[in-house]
């Protein structure tokens, strides 16, 4: 061994004044120059990756602090956004209604009715408006006697109209036993500032009730607690798998027909039925502007179809509108679904495509299906809408984001034209999820569970299921199975900063809007579901569906004489 070299090697050199060290006990046994030279060399180097390692777990817990402040300015983002969007609607909404002589109250109500505060989560968002309804209906009531009164004691014979209200007896069985009321998106009557009936310019909507019915047991058909605390037990006190029935309360008068574009049969069919609803049925009939221009080629007839002229019409077409025909295929129901971006009118689908998974009825039959749907009492389904923000990372200064978009079926974020692998952070309520490494990833409905995602790997569910479902595209991982998860969460799925390229966000296969490093799309169920007529019920046609539409699990029968068990 050579001292100078060992000397020269600082704390090792003072080692070495201390056999008795058991480092330098260590130290003497190797034997060769070589040897130490290495072992002094390590040193070091692994004091510098110890500080490498402290170095790397503090700027990872500085990434979690700054991943959690982002994710808290996306909820925060997508809320304002939201709010934005209702205020505009609404504010929208009120112009027109103040150029018609709206009051306040009716206002007020009609805001408070369609305000996300009462649909804010869950049980809360469906029972709040219920209760609220029910408050409404209770205190018209006692307005209109209010009001009787005072015109008895006056000597007053004029005759109270319909003020939209239902009579005592009604209010009491309003929402309260177990249904929802269609008061709460009512427009019966305009009142003057009298609190005077005066005659609407448009035609009243229809009223409907809507309940819950339980298969067979007549007597528990009220009951819809499904948890139960009894004793300081938790059970399950009733299944939830109920259908749900829609039961006009007064006579459904607009229908608006929708048909797919470029089709000739369904051009024949459109002329056909608007002519019967009229004649037979004496309805209001609303139609898109291209139908009525095709109409009109047709002949002067059809000049009674009223139509809308631009988007604000658009936005208001769900106060009018007691029924929504569609004549195509899934996409026209997917269409119908996307003009109203806020409460659906109950929507008949009529099958004139080639899978029609969402459209029942068959449309040879309408006159039938009509005639009965319009008498009702008519099972439904409630489909589900997902609702999407895109954030920018770009206007993170700026209090603007995009307006919510609703999907009946999904929202894909794929990699579009990129050759590369998408790479897309994942949370739920905040909670890291996953990062997608592979061509995408579709969140689905329970409805959308038979389109993209079922062709992605995604396990097909019932449209009354509540759920999301989160499927993986062509994943580069062997174990990422598809996830369904609950519908109250708010899932956030962000292209990372350092990502190689942008993704691309799709609404019902529809509408691309790219995404670009530091973007996320935000996505929770939307308060307003659409409401489809179901031909048989909700449970009978998935199957029908499911069966004819997919051909699921179609198999010959096996024979029964071959091998056997003895
Ligand atoms: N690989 C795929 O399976 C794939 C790819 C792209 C889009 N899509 C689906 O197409 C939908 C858009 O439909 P479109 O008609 O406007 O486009 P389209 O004309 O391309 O038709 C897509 C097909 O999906 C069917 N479909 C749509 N919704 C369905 C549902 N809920 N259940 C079962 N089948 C359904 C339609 O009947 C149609 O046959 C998207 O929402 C997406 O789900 C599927
Ligand atoms: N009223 C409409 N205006 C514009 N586009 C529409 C309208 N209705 C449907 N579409 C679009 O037309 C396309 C085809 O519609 P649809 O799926 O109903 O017919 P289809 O393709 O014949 O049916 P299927 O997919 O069952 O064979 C869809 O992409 C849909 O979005």
């Amino acid at each position: 061994m050579a001292p100078s070299k060992v000397n020269s090697a600082g704390d090792a050199s003072v080692s070495c004044s201390q056999p008795e060290n058991g480092f330098l006990n260590s130290l003497s046994l190797l034997s060769s120059e070589k040897a130490v030279q290495e072992l002094l060399q390590q040193s070091p180097l692994q004091s510098t990756d110890d500080h490498l390692i402290e170095f790397s777990d503090a700027m990872r817990t500085v990434a979690k602090a700054l991943r959690r402040a982002a994710e808290g300015k996306a909820s925060a983002q997508a809320e304002a956004a939201e709010w934005k969007r209702k205020y505009e609607l609404e504010r929208a909404r009120n112009l027109h209604l103040e150029h018609k002589g709206y009051n306040f109250y009716e206002m007020l109500e009609s805001w408070w009715t369609q305000s996300s505060l009462c649909n804010a989560m869950g049980m809360i968002r469906f029972m709040l408006p219920c209760l609220f309804c029910l408050e409404n209906c209770k205190e018209r009531d006692r307005k209109i006697s209010e009001e009787q009164s005072h015109r008895e004691n006056n000597g007053d014979e004029e005759r109270t109209e319909n003020l939209g209200s239902p009579s005592n007896e009604q209010s009491e069985h309003c929402c309260g036993s177990n249904g929802i009321c269609s008061h709460e998106v009512l427009r019966d009557g305009d009142r003057d500032s009298a609190s005077k009936v005066v005659p609407n310019k448009f035609a009243r909507k229809a009223s409907f009730k809507l309940s819950w019915c339980c298969k067979g047991d007549q007597s528990d058909q009220h009951k819809h607690d499904i948890v139960s605390f009894e004793r300081g037990n938790i059970t399950t006190a009733e299944r939830s798998s109920k259908q749900i029935s829609l039961k006009w309360e007064s006579q459904p008068q607009t229908v608006i027909i929708l048909t797919k574009p470029n089709s000739t049969s369904v051009r024949i069919l459109c002329a056909e039925m608007v002519r019967w609803l009229r004649e037979q049925k004496k309805l209001d009939i609303y139609v898109e502007p291209r139908v009525r221009a095709e109409l009109l080629t047709e002949s002067s007839y059809y000049n009674f179809v009223h139509t809308w002229k631009d988007e604000t019409e658009i936005i208001l077409l769900h106060t009018k509108v007691d029924l929504v025909v569609t004549l195509g295929g899934d996409g026209t129901v997917l269409w119908a679904a996307s003009m109203f971006k806020g409460p659906v009118p109950p929507v008949v689908p009529f099958s004139l495509g080639s899978l029609g998974f969402m459209t029942p009825f068959h449309s040879e039959r309408y006159r039938e299906y009509l005639d009965s749907i319009l008498k009702g009492p008519i099972s439904i389904t409630l489909r589900h809408r997902l609702q999407c923000h895109v954030i920018r990372e770009a206007a993170k200064n700026e209090y603007e984001t995009e307006g919510p978009i609703l999907v009946l079926n999904e929202v894909t974020i794929d990699r579009g034209i990129s050759s590369y692998l998408t790479n897309l952070e994942c949370y739920c309520d905040n909670s890291f999820v996953t990062c997608v490494q592979g061509d995408g990833l579709i969140l689905s409905t329970t409805s959308g569970s038979t389109a993209y995602s079922l062709a992605a790997g995604g396990s097909m569910v019932h449209p009354q299921v509540p759920g999301i479902l989160f499927t993986p595209i062509c994943p580069h991982s062997l174990s990422f199975r598809p996830l369904i998860l609950p519908e109250h969460v708010t899932l956030r799925v962000q292209v990372p900063f350092n990502s190689r390229s942008h993704a691309w966000a799709s609404f019902d296969g529809k509408d691309r809007k790219r995404l670009a490093a530091g973007d996320a799309l935000v996505c929770s169920m939307a308060p307003w579901p659409v409401p489809t007529a179901c031909q048989v019920d909700s449970t009978s046609d998935f199957l029908n569906s499911i069966h004819d539409g997919l051909h699921w699990n179609l198999r010959k029968t096996q024979s029964f004489d071959g091998p056997r068990d003895t």
